[in-house]
């Protein structure tokens, strides 16, 4: 019944009872609406997405503002508050000013609450009913539950002070406004509002999107920028930042960019089928209108048609199409005060205010929490121990205690505010600043970086084959910066928690040659993976760096061997970003030894092979949007069918691996089997759709030379249960 007063935070829905009940009691000493914007803005380098935020910001725009924002070549990130005539205004300033008038708020409504009881006893008789179902649980809860009227005694003796400093504040703005700053009269004015906006300008890197998930979330609203100028079709050159575009596909167009931000707002928005959860958060802009030709109407018009074009490419069904908002926006960045910019902030607001997640309550007792994170950020700490967060949590007015300052930044961590992971080594550190992140990425891609003599033939053989032995491991966290390498355990645990790096499991000649078999098998939670960490291996592989180009797929298989159909997963949508491959390569390397030739490991760009055991092995690649497998066995007189229950293994963890990459849970790629009888295994030929034979027993076959049917045993012979003939559902083929 409480929900029915308090707007619980959907995120919280999904905790189990023993936190839910922790956060009504921590509600329970006040509560506050919370409306914070992210706002993403993406596009390709150069598109004018910073001049497009200069614009959107009133200092700016106005360039009044020297401070430097807390920046990363990755992604810039301002703070803003919306001043009385809708305009945004950096937040920095009144940060301090806006924490105190929460907590006074709490303090006067507490006050008020000592009249008129109502909301709180009903408040407790929900909390009690939550506790006689939890009772047990509770009691452990409460005991870190500092008692409420501690909290308000504490608070109350803070509060002369409190007034204090907002008297100061507001002496400072009125000498602004003496000054005749109109902006000064509207902050002051402004200075209750709880809408704030946080801008994040991305670099276009296509390159980090394992990284991508920390960034991107349902709780964005996106604005996708184009340059009205350059052409769908055109291919976009070396200088417009193709490096950095990073071959998602070679000759790779305008269109293909904007197709790709599409899709990865798709695929991190956690669009549930069926359940019509979507509502458009994207918001399409165009720059450059001082560049195009004809009258108001016209260019306004080809805009349109643009856009139209553009997201015509997409198949008709496409969810992405309930992403997109309705208005469209044309702008000319080197003109300031054009009113289009107001018109958009006035849009983005109100397209915030139409998501689920507006006005969402959370507990006023967490302020001082998040003051303590902001502290941290001012003092330019990217990211910090938990310990550390911890011993602060511990000098605050009210601490919150061990469990609600993990839900705490758990919840921070959902909002996108840090990085934060309760499990494994990964619950050690907080991220604050989630660009961290990509910093800590970006020093495994070789750049110019200064390399040691010692250290040169084998920087050279990491860039050649992305083995990453010790010492280029020390060389690169060396050339980093200090709140990289004074990390460099995080770095390593989150490098290897995407599935950016991966340490390779010895093969059965290396074990025959004496190295202990004893492995220290670590399960990572967070993972949800077995990872092997042979410590006498301590290289580890970056599978997006891969870039030997591999022989022809029928090279590694012989049509004479026992050999299962080729699996196949095709991406909905036609698109899957290159690092789901080079992730679950990743994974890969951890469950498989990587295969050798002539004493170089099998993996390629695009083609990976391991050993199952001394004659089973699996080859992996991909071409544009899927994913392909197949077991091979190398001696003539084995028989795949005594291996069955591996291949079953195989095929459940790259499956899984594909939805865990995939922030959302409907499902963004379907099975297929490629016809058994196919010789030689072609791209996108003689698929055949692995849940149709739920419905057909026999499909003819298309492509062979030979008129034949596949029959549904076939197709499911190897990689999938029998009994699927008889159970097998749409959600879920085991
Ligand atoms: N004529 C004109 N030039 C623009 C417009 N928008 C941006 N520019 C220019 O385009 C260049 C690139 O603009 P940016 O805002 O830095 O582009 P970006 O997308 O942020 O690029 P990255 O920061 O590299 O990702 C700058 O020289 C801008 O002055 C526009 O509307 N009209």
């Amino acid at each position: 019944m409480l929900s029915e007063l308090t707007k619980t935070p959907e995120d919280i829905q999904q905790l189990d009872q023993k936190a839910i009940t922790l956060f009504y009691k921590a509600l329970k000493d006040g509560k506050e609406k919370v409306n914070n914007i992210r706002l993403m803005v993406v596009g390709m380098h150069g598109m004018g997405k910073t001049s497009l935020v200069n614009n959107l910001i009133w200092e700016f725009r106005n360039k009044t503002h020297t401070q430097q924002p807390l920046s990363t070549e990755g992604i810039d990130i301002h703070r803003c508050k919306l001043m009385t005539d809708g305009d945004w205004c950096l937040d920095e300033e009144l940060k301090r000013v806006k924490y105190e008038e929460r907590i006074q708020k709490l303090v006067c409504n507490n006050h008020m609450s000592k009249d008129t009881n109502s909301a709180t006893a009903f408040n407790d008789e929900t909390a009690n009913s939550n506790e006689r179902i939890t009772s047990t649980e509770d009691r452990e809860t409460q005991t870190q539950t500092e008692p409420l009227q501690t909290f308000k005694e504490s608070l109350a003796l803070q509060t002369d002070e409190i007034l204090q400093h907002g008297i100061k504040f507001a002496k400072k703005m009125l000498e602004t406004t003496s000054d005749n700053s109109e902006k000064g009269k509207a902050l002051l004015d402004e200075s209750k509002s709880e809408i704030t906006v946080s801008v994040w300008d991305f670099a276009g890197q296509t390159l980090y999107y394992s990284t991508h998930q920390f960034f991107l979330n349902k709780r964005s609203i996106y604005v996708v920028v184009m340059d009205m100028t350059k052409c769908l079709e055109d291919v976009v050159s070396k200088s417009d930042g193709i490096g950095i575009w990073c071959g998602l596909v070679d000759d790779c167009t305008y269109l293909d960019i904007f197709k790709f931000w599409l899709n990865a707002i798709h695929m991190n928005s956690d669009y549930q089928s069926g359940k019509r959860t979507i509502k458009p958060t994207v918001i399409l802009v165009g720059t450059r209108k001082d560049k195009m030709k004809g009258s108001a109407e016209e260019i306004e018009k080809k805009m349109n048609m643009y856009f139209d074009d553009a997201l015509c490419s997409f198949d008709n069904n496409s969810p992405i199409f309930e992403h997109i908002y309705r208005s469209r926006f044309l702008v000319n960045n080197l003109s300031p005060n054009d009113s289009s910019f107001g018109e958009l902030q006035k849009e983005i607001i109100s397209l915030a205010a139409q998501q689920d997640y507006w006005d969402e309550e959370y507990p006023v007792r967490w302020i001082h929490m998040e003051q303590t994170l902001d502290k941290m950020r001012a003092e330019k700490l990217l990211i910090v121990k938990m310990k550390d967060v911890e011993e602060q949590d511990l000098k605050n007015v009210h601490t919150l205690g061990k469990e609600e300052l993990i839900m705490f930044l758990e919840l921070q961590h959902k909002q996108g505010n840090i990085i934060f992971f309760n499990s494994g080594k990964l619950k050690d550190f907080v991220v604050l600043a989630p660009q961290w992140i990509i910093e800590a990425f970006k020093c495994f891609i070789p750049h110019n970086q200064k390399i040691e003599a010692t250290v040169l033939k084998d920087w050279e053989e990491y860039k050649k084959h992305a083995i990453l032995k010790p010492n280029v491991l020390r060389e690169v966290m060396k050339n980093s910066p200090p709140y990289i390498h004074q990390y460099e355990d995080a770095v390593i645990t989150y490098m290897e928690y995407l599935n950016v790096i991966a340490q390779p499991l010895p093969n059965a000649d290396a074990l025959d040659a004496g190295i202990p078999h004893t492995y220290e098998r670590v399960r990572e939670e967070t993972s949800g993976l077995y990872d092997y960490n042979p410590k006498m291996l301590n290289c580890h592989i970056v599978p997006c760096l891969l870039s030997r180009a591999p022989r022809p797929i029928d090279s590694f298989t012989s049509p004479d061997k026992p050999r299962t159909p080729v699996l196949a997963f095709v991406f909905c949508g036609k698109f899957m970003p290159p690092s789901f491959f080079h992730r679950l390569v990743a994974v890969c390397i951890r469950a498989w030894p990587i295969s050798q030739e002539r004493d170089q490991y099998c993996l390629f760009n695009g083609l990976a092979v391991f050993d199952l055991n001394s004659i089973y092995t699996l080859r992996i690649w991909y071409i544009d949007y899927i994913i392909y497998a197949r077991i091979v066995c190398c001696s003539e007189n084995a028989k795949l069918d005594n291996f069955v229950w591996r291949i079953k293994e195989v095929r459940r963890t790259l499956k899984k691996s594909l939805k865990d990459f995939v922030h959302q849970s409907s499902p963004v790629f379907d099975e297929y089997i490629q016809c058994p009888d196919m010789k030689v295994s072609l791209h996108n030929k003689g698929l055949f759709r692995v849940k149709q034979f739920h419905y057909d027993t026999e499909i003819s076959c298309p492509v062979c030379s030979i008129p034949h049917t596949v029959k549904r045993s076939d197709a499911r012979k190897h990689w999938f249960n029998k009994m699927l003939d008889q159970n097998d559902t749409d959600v879920e083929v085991n």
